[in-house]
């Protein structure tokens, strides 16, 4: 069975428009209403036809849902959520796909203090953003992280999670708190160091823009691709999953001094030792077949 048949996204970008076609590949039967604050993007959507509908006001697009994914930047789910609280069905499940999750469940119970909720991270995306950029195959054989808590009925996050592994995704619970953890060491702290690096680089005085461009197939053309993630969806990263990003920052500063002093005292075994390291870490991901799945990118829309 399925676990619903009428699903709103709200927010048409990466994320929703990606969720959106992934339904209509995987569940053909299932109506897809769709809604952005942006009319372009709304335009835009309806060109692209990945929803069966998409409309002018938030409240129209939750009127018969039985599901709705809010998809919008983690900064702005309490606004979309108050959007749709007057039209919002009792029986509707709400939930979200954003990438910090303490400070969004607060926003979602403030804004819609009686609804179902269910809050959810999907952990798949690139460093693209809008409608053009989604594709039906982002989710498969990636993870979902889904954080219910005492208020969340287990029926609900059981239907949620049937959602999920129904577009192809593996689904993990845990709290908030763990998820937002987590995702400082995986996700966000890596993206800050990417802005970093590639922000020293353009500041750099006796290096030139050119020579940046010029040298950066390798390590830092990584890093490049990473700098490149959408700035409105990063800067609400950080702004609310401030405490765990500075928690982790503060131990990387620490690792990095040992690195600095590593380095000036000439103590080889000690890089050795922790590169050694990595590299088994890197071979161990590998090994689980979690590489990559932007080979892909392109050739699954
Ligand atoms: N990009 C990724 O790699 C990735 C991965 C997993 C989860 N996420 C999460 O997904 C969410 C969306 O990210 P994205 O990459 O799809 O961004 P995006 O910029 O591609 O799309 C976001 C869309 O939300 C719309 N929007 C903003 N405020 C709105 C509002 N109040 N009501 C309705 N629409 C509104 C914008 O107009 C935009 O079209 C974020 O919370 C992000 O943390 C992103
Ligand atoms: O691969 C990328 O480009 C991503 O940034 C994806 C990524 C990640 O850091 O893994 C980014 C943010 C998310 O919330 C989930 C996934």
């Amino acid at each position: 069975m399925l676990p619903f048949s009428r699903v709103t996204v709200i927010g048409l970008g990466l994320i929703g428009s990606s969720v959106a076609r992934a339904i209509r590949a995987s569940l053909p039967t299932v109506r897809v209403t769709g809604h952005d604050a942006d009319p372009a993007v709304r335009a835009r959507s309806r060109d692209l036809g990945f929803a069966h509908d998409i409309t002018d006001q938030a409240g129209t697009a939750v009127l018969d849902a039985d599901l709705v994914l809010l998809c919008v930047p983690v900064g702005a789910i309490g606004a979309a959520a108050a959007d749709i609280a007057a039209d919002l069905p009792a029986d509707a499940i709400v939930s979200d796909v954003g990438g910090s999750k303490v400070s969004v469940a607060a926003a979602l119970r403030a804004a819609l203090p009686h609804a179902i909720i269910v809050p959810g991270h999907p952990v798949a995306g690139t460093e693209n953003s809008g409608p053009d950029a989604g594709f039906a195959t982002l989710f498969a054989g990636r993870w979902c992280i889904l954080t219910p808590d005492a208020d969340t009925p287990p029926v609900a996050t059981a239907r949620v999670r049937a959602f999920w592994e129904s577009l192809g995704a593996q689904v993990e619970e845990m709290t908030a708190h763990h998820h937002d953890l987590v995702l400082a060491v995986t996700s966000h702290v890596p993206h800050l160091i990417a802005y970093s690096i590639v922000g020293t680089a353009s500041d750099l005085e006796q290096v030139t823009e050119s020579e940046v461009i010029k040298y950066s197939a390798g390590g830092f053309r990584d890093f490049t691709r990473i700098a490149a993630s959408d700035p409105t969806m990063w800067r609400d990263v950080f702004l609310n999953n401030r405490e765990a990003v500075l928690e982790i920052l503060q131990r990387l500063t620490e690792d990095v001094t040992m690195l600095q002093r590593a380095i000036r005292w000439g103590d080889g075994d000690t890089l050795f030792d922790l590169f050694s390291r990595t590299r088994a870490i890197r071979r161990g991901i590998l090994e689980q077949g979690q590489d990559d799945p932007r080979a892909d990118f392109g050739r699954a829309h």
